[in-house]
């Protein structure tokens, strides 16, 4: 089942083609790595996804119905993300910030349920900030406070997770337990990433972009190619399976970079 659609997804900006007909569908239960150099549009597309942003054209379904004709509250209930612009300005405690993460399940003041503070002990301790119940979210490390906000997510219980560079400031552990977790959520995601290697351990599919247009997608090992990396990427790197799972890994060496073709620098 489609649990998301970008049905020929663009936006510009000032005339700008930042996304470009994208046609990307992530299924139930299904975890997409967007990935692509900078500036390819991979922030811009999932902005679309959480409502930050109208599409100039084309749409996004999410079970079948039309973002747009949805009321906010309504795919508050279903998308839930973690977006580079969610930092926290006001010290609230962590457990206040990771509460917040049920505000659209809730109605005016109402108070968490038994099974909501449950929820929300449950998600510190997936994402190992429980010790940091008390604390205020603005004295955290910036991977403690990453972590927060992933747990925010996590209690908001949505059918579908955006998540843009979720592994920012994390630590190889707590990268590695993220994805993993990810994968075994039984959710349908929509994640961007900069580290293939994480991305095509973590992912079902791999969408790369490149200025704005999709230009490969499918199974990591079908599109983690050395040609790829050259082309979208500029770089020359090898691609080897990995010797435990098989998925495809890229190895490279410093001064290998080449040129970009156009992309923004
Ligand atoms: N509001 C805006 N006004 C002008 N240009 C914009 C705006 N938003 C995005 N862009 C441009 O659109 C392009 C795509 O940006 P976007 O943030 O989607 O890229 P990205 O693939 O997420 O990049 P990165 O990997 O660096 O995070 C960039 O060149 C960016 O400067």
């Amino acid at each position: 089942m489609t649990r998301l659609l970008l049905d020929d997804l663009s936006v510009s900006i000032d005339g700008a083609a930042i996304v470009n007909e994208l046609a990307l569908a992530v299924g139930d239960g299904e975890v997409v790595g967007l990935v692509g150099p900078n500036g390819s549009g991979k922030t811009t597309a999932l902005r679309c996804v959480y409502r930050a942003l109208r599409p100039s054209d084309g749409a996004v379904w999410i079970d079948g119905q039309e973002l747009t004709r949805m009321p906010l509250r309504d795919s508050a209930r279903v998308i839930a993300a973690l977006t580079q612009e969610g930092r926290a300005d006001l010290d609230f405690t962590v457990e206040e910030v990771i509460a917040l993460g049920r505000a659209p399940h809730l109605r005016g003041n109402q108070a968490l349920s038994v099974r909501e503070r449950e929820l929300c002990r449950e998600a510190m301790a997936r994402m190992e900030v429980l010790h940091l119940a008390e604390r205020g979210v603005l004295s955290l490390s910036g991977g403690e406070r990453q972590r927060v906000l992933v747990a925010r997510v996590l209690v908001q219980e949505p059918r579908l997770l955006v998540l843009d560079e979720p592994t920012n400031h994390l630590d190889l552990h707590h990268q590695i337990r993220l994805l993993s977790m990810l994968r075994g959520a039984g959710l349908s995601v929509l994640v961007t990433l900069h580290d293939l290697n994480l991305a095509a351990s973590a992912c079902d599919r791999l969408a790369v972009l490149s200025h704005g247009a999709l230009v490969a997608c499918g199974p990591p090992a079908e599109v983690l190619t050395e040609e790829l990396l050259r082309e979208a990427f500029g770089v020359e790197a090898s691609v080897v399976p990995h010797p435990f799972t098989g998925v495809p890994q890229v190895l490279y060496d410093l001064g290998t970079a080449t040129t970009m073709k156009g992309n923004p620098k």
